[in-house]
């Protein structure tokens, strides 16, 4: 065994909540290490959020340039060079990282540069490329990520399909990208990939988009891509797959569909990080999917190891992952802060966006909650109209009996900035009213609320 290196922080796995809880915690004096297989900076920043969203911003130009006739622009024979699109998007990752790296750097924190796994309580030996290394922490951090799960279909991983890793690089356009899943990364790399040129088709095996939303959300996408030339199959079961992503491949469905593409994308869901690092070494448990289990202050079944992010079953996304990060800062000094005491809030980038806070209609109609629901739709909102941006619609769920805002939902442009008003004023327990008489500036999309909040009816009189 090679010699014991301790540290009061270790922090294995270098995704959001970890980098943070590293810099904050070394600043504050204490002697850290971060373990990383290799993204400084965790996947966000290098294959997940930042690529996918400068990507799809090269996509919304190009669908834009082709649009401009309706702007009083000629712009004719409008292509796009995806060499040049990927090469933006990986130097606004290298900033990034960069970015990252120096933030390391000015906390002092030890960066520890391989795959690790535990051999021990607390112990884990991590392979650099200077040989292997055994560091122990007073206090072990696990923020391991997911990665892209490929589903047990016949032929898919002999299909040797991408994901959004190599999706995020690729120099040549696939001529027709066959898409399994049609969830987050699914619809929003579906649309970019087909407003780059490719032809697209989704083979979803729900029976709408957007499952986990009311089925109003679900049509209208379906709408939205198929305008553009998405082909969507949905209720797709029991796939099967012949071929190679590259070459060519073929998916079948039970009920006879086939779909043809140049190549294949799996976007149909992840999987934790956590096989054959030696959790159990650890004593580190986890569910019957790998997820590490945890209290709702993030603590693992082994004393002195936490676990945060999509890696101990938080929801997928960034800003969740960050809020891990205050939520073990709370409990480790003594706060009862708890995850069960959150609303996260989220944004698919599809274009217009979707965004979501708090319930909506279909959550309260399984729980039994009565409601009143306000809907708007985004084209009678003047800045829509003066963007040429009038797809989609707001809709706002209130209590059935008092004037408290319960959730809100958004398709339509800058639905992830508008849904963030929303979300402070039910930070601040304001009722409805505030937004339906607060002062907007005109015209901006935020306007829309004043009338979409003008819609609420009144609360029903019990009997
Ligand atoms: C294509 C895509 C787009 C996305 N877009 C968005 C978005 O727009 N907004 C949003 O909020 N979320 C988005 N997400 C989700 C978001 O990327 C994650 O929720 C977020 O990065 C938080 O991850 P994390 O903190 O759990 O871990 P990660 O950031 O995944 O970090 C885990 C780290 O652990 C390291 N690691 C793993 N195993 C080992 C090992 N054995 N040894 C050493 N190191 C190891 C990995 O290299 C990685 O750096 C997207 C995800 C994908 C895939
Ligand atoms: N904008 C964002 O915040 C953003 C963007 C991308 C990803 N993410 C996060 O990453 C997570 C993972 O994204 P994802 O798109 O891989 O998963 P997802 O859970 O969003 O969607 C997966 C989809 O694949 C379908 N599916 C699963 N198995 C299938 C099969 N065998 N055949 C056909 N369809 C199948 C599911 O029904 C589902 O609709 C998301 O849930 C989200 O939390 C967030």
């Amino acid at each position: 065994m090679t010699q014991i290196e301790n540290y009061d922080i270790l922090v294995f796995g270098g995704g959001k909540a970890g980098k943070t809880l590293a810099m904050d915690q070394s600043k504050a004096g204490k002697k850290v290490a971060v373990v990383e297989a290799g993204m400084i900076g965790g996947s966000c920043i290098n294959v997940a959020c930042i690529p996918s969203k400068t990507l799809i911003r090269s996509a919304e130009m190009t669908h834009l340039a082709r649009q401009m006739n309706e702007f009083g622009v000629v712009a004719d024979n409008v292509r796009n060079n995806l060499v040049h699109a990927r090469d933006r998007t990986a130097r606004v990752v290298a900033e990034m990282v960069a970015t990252n790296q120096a933030g390391f750097d000015a906390s002092g924190l030890s960066l520890i540069l391989g795959r690790g796994r535990f051999v021990g309580p607390k112990t884990i030996e991590v392979q650099t490329e200077s040989g292997p290394r055994t560091v122990t922490g007073d206090q072990v951090f696990i923020n391991l990520g997911t990665s892209a799960d490929v589903p047990n279909i016949p032929g898919l991983a002999a299909a040797n399909p991408i994901t959004h890793v190599e999706a995020l690089q690729l120099g040549d356009l696939p001529a027709r990208l066959v898409v399994i899943g049609g969830g987050y990364i699914g619809m929003e790399l579906g649309q970019a990939f087909r407003r780059l040129g490719a032809e697209v088709v989704i083979v979803e095996r729900a029976a709408r988009l957007a499952p986990r939303e009311d089925p109003d959300v679900g049509e209208a996408i379906l709408k939205i891509l198929s305008e553009e030339g998405v082909e969507v199959a949905l209720s797709a079961f029991d796939l099967q797959v012949s071929g190679r992503s590259g070459e060519g491949v073929t998916v079948r469905s039970a009920d006879g569909r086939s779909f043809e593409g140049s190549h294949i994308l799996v976007a149909s869901g992840r999987k934790p990080n956590t096989f054959g690092i030696g959790l159990d070494l650890a004593g580190v448990d986890t569910d019957e999917r790998g997820f590490i289990k945890v209290d709702g202050q993030l603590r693992t079944s082994a004393p002195g190891a936490w676990a945060m992010g999509e890696v101990a079953g938080t929801p997928m996304f960034t800003h969740a992952s960050l809020d891990d990060y205050r939520i073990v800062k709370s409990a480790m000094a003594g706060g009862t802060r708890n995850t069960s005491d959150r609303i996260i809030p989220y944004c698919v980038f599809i274009d217009p966006e979707f965004a979501r806070i708090g319930s909506n209609e279909s959550d309260l109609n399984k729980e039994g909650t009565p409601y009143r629901v306000a809907k708007l739709p985004m084209d009678v909102i003047p800045r829509a109209r003066t963007l040429s941006h009038r797809k989609g619609f707001m809709k706002a769920i209130i209590a059935a009996d008092s004037d408290t805002i319960l959730g809100f939902s958004m398709l339509g442009t800058s639905a992830g900035e508008v849904m963030s008003v929303v979300q402070m004023a039910m930070l601040g327990g304001l009722s409805f009213t505030a937004l339906r008489d607060g002062i907007f500036a005109h015209p901006t999309i935020a306007e829309g609320l004043n009338m979409l909040f003008a819609n609420v009816t009144a609360p029903s009189k019990a009997a």
